[in-house]
């Protein structure tokens, strides 16, 4: 999978967010998108996963040498972020069920693994509307890792996460992210210390 961005830029009504991003993503080097509260990472994103428009510019995907219309990509992409959310009337089961109905399992993994990966074995029959913020994190952040995508998109991973949680986040990415394009949005350095390439928003204003 390689994105390449040409000249992007957004804006809301007549605020620019940023403007002039010309940027490459390759597949095996993960990615930090870099930059202050508001700045514009999360716009950056949605506009990366096809569920934004930009302003101006142009975005072309291309996997395994073929190239993937925008309306096309979501197909290839998991995304993890806090302003989507988890169905809360369904029980962990039914969400795992719900999600694998559109998104193939990596490395075929089943629920009890699953549920096993989550230590969680005890709520799977639990509605999510009781699970306390950090375990809908570890839920969201399972889905979108164990999904079989070309594309991981991860914005504040690690927000309601205690130091253990972010811990196992760090295993999730040492061991789920091989081959992939991985690219988190942050403002936290634990959470992006692995990404040798960062896109600082701040120099495209
Ligand atoms: N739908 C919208 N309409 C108008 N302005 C918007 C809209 N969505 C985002 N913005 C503005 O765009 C700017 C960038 O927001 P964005 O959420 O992308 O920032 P961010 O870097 O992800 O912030 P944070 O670190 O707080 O999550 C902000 O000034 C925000 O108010």
């Amino acid at each position: 999978m390689e994105i390449t961005l040409s000249n992007i830029g957004r804006r809301f009504n007549r605020e620019w967010i940023f403007r002039n991003i010309d940027y490459t993503f390759k597949a095996g080097e993960p990615y930090a998108i870099l930059g202050i509260n508001g700045s514009g990472k999360s716009t950056l994103l949605q506009i990366i996963s096809g569920a934004l428009g930009q302003s101006e510019g142009k975005i072309a995907y291309t996997h395994l040498q073929k190239e993937i219309a925008v309306e096309a990509i979501f197909a290839h992409l998991a995304i993890a972020a806090p302003y989507l959310e988890l169905i809360e009337d369904f029980t962990l089961s039914e969400v795992l069920d719900f999600h694998f109905r559109f998104k193939k399992r990596l490395n075929n993994i089943s629920n009890p693994d699953l549920l096993a990966l989550l230590n969680m074995q005890s709520n799977a029959n639990k509605q999510l509307k009781y699970f306390s913020s950090g375990m809908k994190q570890r839920v969201k952040l399972a889905l979108a890792f164990c999904s079989d995508t070309a594309m991981l998109l991860l914005d504040e991973p690690t927000s309601n996460l205690d130091q253990q949680g972010v811990d196992w986040y760090l295993d999730l990415v040492n061991t789920f992210t091989k081959d992939r394009l991985v690219l988190v949005c942050s403002n936290q350095s634990h959470e992006y210390e692995f990404c040798p390439n960062r896109l600082h928003i701040a120099n495209y204003k």
